[in-house]
């Protein structure tokens, strides 16, 4: 079964169709990338799969889950589906290693030495165990993406989900952050889908490129076929050209 699938999607705000006719397979262990111009709902398609906006028509499965389903606990997906989004969203006023430990401890119920332990584990992975007892205003903002990163990977998720996760941090702080997304999609099985607009990223990592424009999705396609072909579609080839001779 796939990790993910969208069948007949259709998303509202209000009365604004914000997802049209989304239908889409991700299989486990995959890394996807969605991209698109601002405003084609590529921050909305990755919410609705942690239950983070709810879908009006069609069904949605993440892990064996319909989260259509009005009985569906959106808090069971979200043990298995973490995000990280652009703004980090860590605890202010908790330390770097609290801020990690939280979930596991409250969620999971994980014993308090094992759940230190892979905290700094994970702290060693995004390279900065020197910082567990530092409070997140205390770090840059690519020192606090890396933290964020190492929370929701210390729930064991089996897919994570990112939503722009470089876009509000300093040029020279973006290559830590998806160097480090880049070791998770080669060294583990984990399923990832990650809004981006970093184009080496997705040429480099992600096995599919997925365009967006106004809430549909226009091509989904390998990302061999995307960067080293032509998108099929006009407007992905159009965005394509823009992006890259920026
Ligand atoms: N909570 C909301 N209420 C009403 N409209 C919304 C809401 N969130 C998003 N929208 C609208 O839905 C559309 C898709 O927004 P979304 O944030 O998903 O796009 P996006 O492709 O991620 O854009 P960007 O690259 O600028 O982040 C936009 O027209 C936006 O204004």
């Amino acid at each position: 079964m796939a990790m993910i699938e969208f069948q007949d999607v259709q998303k509202y705000y209000g009365n604004f169709h914000a997802l049209k006719d989304i239908n889409l397979k991700i299989e486990a262990g995959e890394t996807v990338v969605l991209i698109g111009p601002s405003g084609s709902g590529k921050s909305t398609l990755i919410r609705t799969v942690n239950g983070l906006e709810p879908i009006q028509e069609g069904k949605l499965i993440v892990n064996g889950q319909d989260l259509a389903n009005k009985k569906t606990d959106p808090n069971r997906i979200r043990k298995n589906v973490g995000m990280v989004f652009q703004h980090f969203n860590l605890y202010a006023n908790k330390t770097v290693l609290e801020n990690i430990m939280l979930a596991p401890r409250i969620v999971l119920k994980r014993p308090e030495q094992e759940n230190k332990e892979t905290a700094m584990q994970l702290l060693d992975q995004v390279g900065l165990r020197s910082q567990a007892n530092k409070l997140p205003a205390q770090l840059s903002g690519g020192q606090q993406q890396r933290i964020a990163i190492a929370r929701s990977l210390a729930m064991k998720p089996k897919c994570l989900l990112f939503d722009e996760p470089t876009s509000a941090l300093d040029p020279e702080m973006i290559d830590d952050v998806l160097n480090v997304m880049k070791e998770i999609a080669q060294d583990s099985d984990m399923t990832m889908l990650v809004v981006t607009h970093e184009m080496g990223f997705a040429r480099e990592v992600a096995n599919r490129v997925i365009f967006m424009d106004d809430g549909r999705i226009l091509e989904d396609d390998t990302s061999e076929k995307f960067f080293n072909g032509e998108p099929s579609n006009e407007r992905a080839r159009q965005f394509l050209g823009k992006i890259i001779t920026h």
